[in-house]
């Protein structure tokens, strides 16, 4: 093969995206507001994951997903999915979440698994994009296995995706041998930055940007269209009390 040649997904590297999930009676109260009233809220925050954890599923790099989280219905529903489930043993907040799944999905999967920490907030989350994403990763470790590309002392072979604010993290990807190191949380494309982790950005993956926190967020992600389940959410919304428009 080439040394720049793009990488093919049969021998790639395998991935896990790890997806923690909030209870959903205490998710994405940023969103709460007259438009979108408590039960629709908690009925968007599970869309938005199942949207995020089937096109994460269909994803041809993707081996697995897994799921943290301790809501029942949440787990549920991803498990039928096809996402692997597991408690938010620590309890402690999303740092603690993603470092926790990455530690079961390797105990699970394999220490030779790359670890993809994900938001569940991504309802616009396109497959094809994820496996852009997840190739470019895996073409850039070629590259600086071959020194085509020379790391500064800073940089380690962490890679991650900011929002679509450019000011947080939607995606924080840790191949196999690399620890997670999570710096998620507030102005996190800074700290993951500082953290030596090599930002990946670009229009051929805006979905995996397209994280929904306010109801401005919400309506960009359905301009750029959302999956499935947020669709059939949102389109029924009235019965829940909502008015129309975001
Ligand atoms: N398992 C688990 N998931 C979490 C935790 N905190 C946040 N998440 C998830 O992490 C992702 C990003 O979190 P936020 O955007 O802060 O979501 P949120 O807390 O639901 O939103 P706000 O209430 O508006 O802050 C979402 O998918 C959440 O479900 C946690 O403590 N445990
Ligand atoms: C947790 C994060 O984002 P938010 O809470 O804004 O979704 C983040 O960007 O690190």
């Amino acid at each position: 093969m080439p040394r720049s040649a793009p990488s093919d997904p049969s021998e790639a590297t395998r991935w896990c995206l790890v997806v923690p999930v909030k209870r959903l009676g205490h998710a994405k109260s940023r969103l709460g507001g007259p438009r979108v009233p408590p039960a629709l809220r908690e009925q968007l925050a599970l869309a938005f994951a199942t949207d995020a954890v089937s096109a994460a599923l269909s994803a041809q790099r993707v081996t697995a997903v897994l799921v943290v989280t301790d809501d029942p219905t949440a787990g549920a529903v991803l498990g039928a999915l096809g996402a692997i489930v597991v408690p938010d043993e620590p309890d402690a907040g999303l740092n603690a979440a993603f470092a926790f799944g990455a530690r079961t999905a390797r105990a699970k999967l394999g220490t030779d698994i790359g670890v993809a920490a994900s938001a569940a907030d991504l309802p616009a989350l396109r497959s094809g994009e994820l496996d852009i994403a997840l190739g470019r990763i895996v073409d850039k470790l070629h590259e600086i296995d071959e020194g085509d590309i020379t790391l500064t002392r800073h940089h380690n072979k962490r890679f991650f995706v900011p929002d679509a604010h450019d000011i947080g993290t939607t995606m924080l990807f840790a191949p196999p041998g690399v620890e997670l190191a999570p710096r998620f949380g507030g102005p996190s494309k800074t700290a993951h930055s500082a953290s030596g982790a090599i930002e990946l950005t670009g229009p051929d993956i805006s979905s995996l940007r397209r994280d929904v926190d306010t109801a401005e967020d919400l309506a960009a992600a359905l301009l750029l269209g959302v999956g499935p389940a947020t669709a059939m959410v949102w389109s029924q919304r009235d019965g829940s009390g909502a008015g129309p428009g975001v």
